[in-house]
């Protein structure tokens, strides 16, 4: 571990980020959940960037970096990635956007990522939104997805509802310990998940106005 906090510390000392106050919300939950569906929602109604950490992973691939084969390989097996890796492209990521609200989705994925990024940026996530949804409905989902991913498939997807259960829910409860979760139930329909997720993120001044 100290190892991968030194060497993206000293990424982060001197940087925009060590310097701008950010607001950062997790968005947690199992695969096919809805994650990026709602951040989507939310960055149209409420002025946040979404940091997809899968995307900019699928991103690092395309651009031929050196990491590409093995994060692909990573991806393919649905094994996470070492947190080094992925708290550089969320770091870069923030450091060249000049908004300071960040909704950062699938990620921290587990203990390593959680306490490796708040030892790195010093960030602790203003709160957790969690997706709760069966296993039926999001196996179905990503199966009905058609974006052409490589862990799309029953067996990747098996594996990755393995890590979710054995590695990420830790993470939630770790969160949920602390009084950090909001938890939405993610089974119902895309309308009827932002309804919820609109209440969390509308002051309770605004509604007791409305
Ligand atoms: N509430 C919903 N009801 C039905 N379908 C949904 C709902 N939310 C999202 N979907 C659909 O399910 C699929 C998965 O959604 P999405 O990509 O947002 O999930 P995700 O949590 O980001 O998944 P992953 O972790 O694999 O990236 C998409 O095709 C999306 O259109
Ligand atoms: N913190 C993370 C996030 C993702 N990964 C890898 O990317 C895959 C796809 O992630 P999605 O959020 O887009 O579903 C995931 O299965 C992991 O292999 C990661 O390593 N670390
Ligand atoms: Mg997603």
């Amino acid at each position: 571990m100290g190892t991968v906090v030194d060497a993206a510390k000293k990424e982060a000392n001197g940087s925009s980020l060590t310097e701008k106050k950010v607001t950062v919300v997790f968005v947690l939950g199992g695969p096919g959940s809805g994650k990026g569906t709602q951040c989507a929602n939310i960055v149209q109604h409420f002025g946040y960037t979404h940091l997809s950490a899968g995307d900019l992973l699928r991103a690092e691939i395309k651009s031929g970096s050196e990491n590409g084969t093995m994060i692909q390989n990573m991806i393919k097996e649905g094994k996470i990635v070492p947190s080094e890796v992925t708290i550089k492209l969320l770091q870069r990521a923030m450091q060249e956007n000049s908004n300071d609200k960040f909704l950062i989705d699938g990620f921290p994925r587990n203990e390593e990522n959680r306490a490796a990024f708040e030892s790195v940026t010093g960030i602790e996530p203003e709160f957790v939104l969690f997706f709760d949804c069966s296993e039926e409905e999001m196996v179905r989902r990503i199966l009905n997805r058609n974006q052409g991913r490589e862990d799309d498939n029953i067996e990747t997807i098996r594996k990755r509802f393995k890590v979710y259960m054995e590695s990420s829910l830790p993470v939630i409860e770790y969160y949920k310990s602390k009084g950090k979760v909001h938890r939405i139930n993610a089974e119902k329909s895309i309308e009827e998940v932002f309804e919820a997720v609109k209440a969390v993120f509308t002051p309770s001044i605004e509604k007791v106005a409305a």
